[in-house]
């Protein structure tokens, strides 16, 4: 179902303009038209793509609002990198090992001419490490997980934006027998029950 821009805002915690809801309803309808070829989201999400994905990760940037690059690591649909792209305008690296569906990120990328967005069919262990202001994932691997491989990525004032839905304070309890650092869980403004992980100054323990 469409929401309307004003909805959208409210929904996501941000100032969405005419053009960027304009260039997010492309991205909407090329997700959809790709999910018959591929699987890039859940069939029963779509009704509720503007909530379940759009403002979902649109969401995120409030968390980093400074940030003058980003890496997405596990994209699959462009999610939340896309939508992250199409807001904030700044540097987007999109990082996702299956070559379908970076296929499909590359051309939406052309389609939407977000000459700043670049696209990696890696693995992220085999990416160049290369400093970025925020990194995010969703629905990519455990908190525990994720601190490893953002580790190269990460300066001093990296912050961490992990959606993680019910088991977001688990998820911290568990990383910080191994990392330390600053650990905040923010309610999800898309569902109430679902929490994402905002981490800053992370590090290995001992170290
Ligand atoms: C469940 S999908 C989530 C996709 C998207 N983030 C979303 O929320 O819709 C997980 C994605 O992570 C990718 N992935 C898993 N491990 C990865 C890794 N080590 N490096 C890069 N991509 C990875 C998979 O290929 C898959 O596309």
């Amino acid at each position: 179902m469409t929401v309307s821009r004003e909805t959208l805002s409210e929904l996501s915690g941000v100032d969405v303009s005419r053009e960027t809801f304009a260039q997010l309803q492309i991205f909407v309808d090329l997700l959809i038209a790709e999910s018959e070829r591929q699987n890039l989201i859940a069939k029963t999400s779509i009704p509720d793509i503007w909530t379940r994905h759009i403002a979902d990760s649109l969401q995120l940037v409030t968390h980093a609002p400074q940030a003058r690059s980003w890496l997405d690591i596990g994209s699959g649909a462009g999610l939340p990198g896309i939508p992250i792209a199409i807001l904030t305008n700044v540097f987007v690296l999109l990082v996702d090992t299956r070559r379908l569906r970076t296929t499909f990120l590359e051309a939406v990328a052309k389609k939407l001419v977000l000459d700043q967005v670049s696209v990696a069919t890696a693995s992220i262990a085999n990416v160049a490490a290369r400093p970025f202001d925020a990194i995010t994932a969703r629905a990519v691997a455990s908190l525990d997980r994720l601190l490893d491989m953002t580790q190269p990525f990460s300066h001093p004032g990296t912050i961490l934006v992990f959606p993680k839905g019910k088991s977001a304070a688990e998820e911290v309890a568990t990383a910080q027998r191994t990392w330390q650092g600053r650990f905040d869980i923010v309610p999800s403004r898309t569902d109430a029950s679902a929490g994402i992980v905002v981490a800053r100054d992370v590090r290995r323990r001992g170290k």
